[in-house]
């Protein structure tokens, strides 16, 4: 679209629209899965975009839906390791009335402003809306904030499409099972890496991650990217209820567990060959372990069922400091960062493909972009399958031991690396995770934090 036809649709007094929808979204936004800042008060927001995708203000809605892109600041009081305003990408569907069958996707009606008399709800939900947000990426151009692109393989028109219905930390779109249309929910500045990561890997023949076919990004105030367009594995089924159903059944699961290993090995050869591979030197060995223990201060402070656990985890970071300053240097590479079962689709032809390559979303953007060590995502696929095994019960503490194996083992054969190799990195990276997995847990599923609570007193016992 051409810049005259994008100036057309900047929302003519977008200054006076959170005025009006600000009460709408103090109720909505906390009540999301994705809401980043559970537990703590909205005191404001900040529009840092608006765009009318379809048309809002004009007669039209009368008719028929507009839809409304918007970033917005949650302003919320700080904490230590948290920025004090997240930024959210918001598709409301305005309408005059809502039609029963969109009832669930209510967000409020407004009383007064630019949308006074309007319904506002989720438009992601509206057949009609997300049909429209394929078409924009199926032709690349600008839209008033919004910047679509797309790689060279067409796709095809008139996909149907469906939210899809799972617990997850964004909001995905399934296109007439053919494409999956990922939208990033709170965003940062930058490239996110769940392009950049998967581009870089197709670009270099990796098989092993759907391939980006589009994406749209903001491209003002500052660029960030907003959402991919990636094909769609049909009849795929993630690892993690794999492992429950192997586990439920008493069956094995090495060759499964051996086989992602394999996979990991090709993605992380593939990052390597593709960015950056620094090594990481002794300054670079402090940051890494001063950050690991940082995060377990932050995360004893906010749980305090860690605290008693402390000084034994300390050791996990502190024996890789000692072998940095005694010379070690290790390597680091650009990694998945927050690889876990559910992280891992495995194909009708029983092919397993890793995806969602966001890394850890608490973390800031640059260092989720960061190259570290690749044992990182190691720790956390074994931290996974000790996971599955404590969440099943009875706990069989045998079949996570036999899959941790064959994980390695599967990863060694592929790589020519064996992470057991190194395993005071191992160790502080998997503390690392159960760390993070603790405060993870209190802040969004607080019954399920005895699972990480379990491995942290492992951990700990094994420092001493
Ligand atoms: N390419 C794909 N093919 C099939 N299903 C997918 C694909 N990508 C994601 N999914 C499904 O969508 C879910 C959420 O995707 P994910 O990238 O993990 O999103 P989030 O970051 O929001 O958790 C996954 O658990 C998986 O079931
Ligand atoms: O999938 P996300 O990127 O949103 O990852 C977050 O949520 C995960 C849970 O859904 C969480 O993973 C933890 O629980 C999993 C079982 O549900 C388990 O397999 C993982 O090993 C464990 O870390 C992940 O840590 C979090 O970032």
């Amino acid at each position: 679209m051409s810049e005259a036809a994008s100036a057309q649709v900047t929302l003519a007094n977008s200054t006076a629209l959170l005025p009006s929808l600000g009460p709408l979204l103090h109720e909505w936004l906390p009540r999301q899965r994705w809401f980043a800042g559970k537990g703590r008060p909205i005191t404001a927001f900040s529009l840092v975009s608006a765009t009318e995708i379809l048309p809002v203000d004009s007669a039209a809605v009368d008719t028929g839906p507009g839809l409304l892109h918007l970033l917005v600041r949650a302003h919320q009081p700080t904490m230590p390791d948290q920025p004090p305003a997240d930024c959210y990408q918001l598709l409301l569907g305005v309408r005059s009335a809502l039609p029963p069958r969109l009832a669930p996707a209510l967000i409020g009606h407004v009383t007064d402003g630019p949308l006074a008399g309007r319904t506002v709800y989720e438009g992601l939900h509206d057949r009609r809306l997300a049909a429209l947000l394929l078409e924009r990426l199926r032709t690349p151009g600008g839209l008033g904030a919004l910047r679509f692109g797309r790689g060279a393989e067409p796709i095809p028109a008139a996909l149907t499409p469906r939210v899809l219905d799972t617990e997850q930390s964004n909001s995905s779109l399934v296109y007439g099972d053919s494409y999956i249309l990922k939208i990033f929910r709170r965003v940062f500045p930058g490239t996110n890496p769940d392009l950049e990561l998967p581009l870089a890997l197709s670009r270099q023949g990796c098989g092993r991650v759907p391939a980006p076919v589009a994406w749209f990004e903001a491209a003002a105030p500052e660029r960030l990217t907003l959402g991919v367009l990636q094909p769609f594995l049909r009849g795929a089924e993630d690892g993690w209820q794999l492992a429950l159903r192997a586990l439920a059944a008493g069956d094995d699961f090495t060759h499964e567990a051996h086989a992602l290993g394999r996979a990991t090995a090709e993605v992380h050869t593939a990052l390597a060959a593709a960015l950056p591979t620094p090594p990481l030197r002794r300054s670079q060995t402090d940051e890494l372990a001063a950050a690991m223990v940082q995060r377990l201060e932050a995360a004893a402070h906010a749980v305090p069922e860690l605290v008693p656990y402390v000084p034994g985890l300390r050791a996990a970071f502190d024996a890789v400091t000692a072998l940095g300053h005694g010379g070690r240097d290790w390597s680091a590479q650009r990694v998945h960062g927050d690889l876990h079962l559910g992280q891992t689709l495995r194909g009708t032809d029983g092919f397993w493909s890793l995806i969602d390559f966001e890394g850890e979303p608490a973390r800031p953007l640059p260092e989720r972009r960061s190259p570290q060590p690749p044992v990182r995502d190691i720790a956390g696929m074994l931290r996974s399958f000790d996971y599955a095994a404590r969440s099943h019960r009875p706990w069989n503490a045998a079949w996570a031991a036999r899959c941790r194996t064959a994980y390695c083992d599967g990863y060694a054969k592929a790589a020519g690396v064996d992470p057991r190799d190194e395993p005071e990195l191992l160790r502080a990276h998997e503390t690392d995770k159960a760390v993070y997995e603790v405060l993870y847990e209190a802040r969004h599923r607080p019954d399920w934090l005895p699972v990480p609570m379990a491995a942290i007193h492992r951990l700990a016992a094994d420092a001493d």
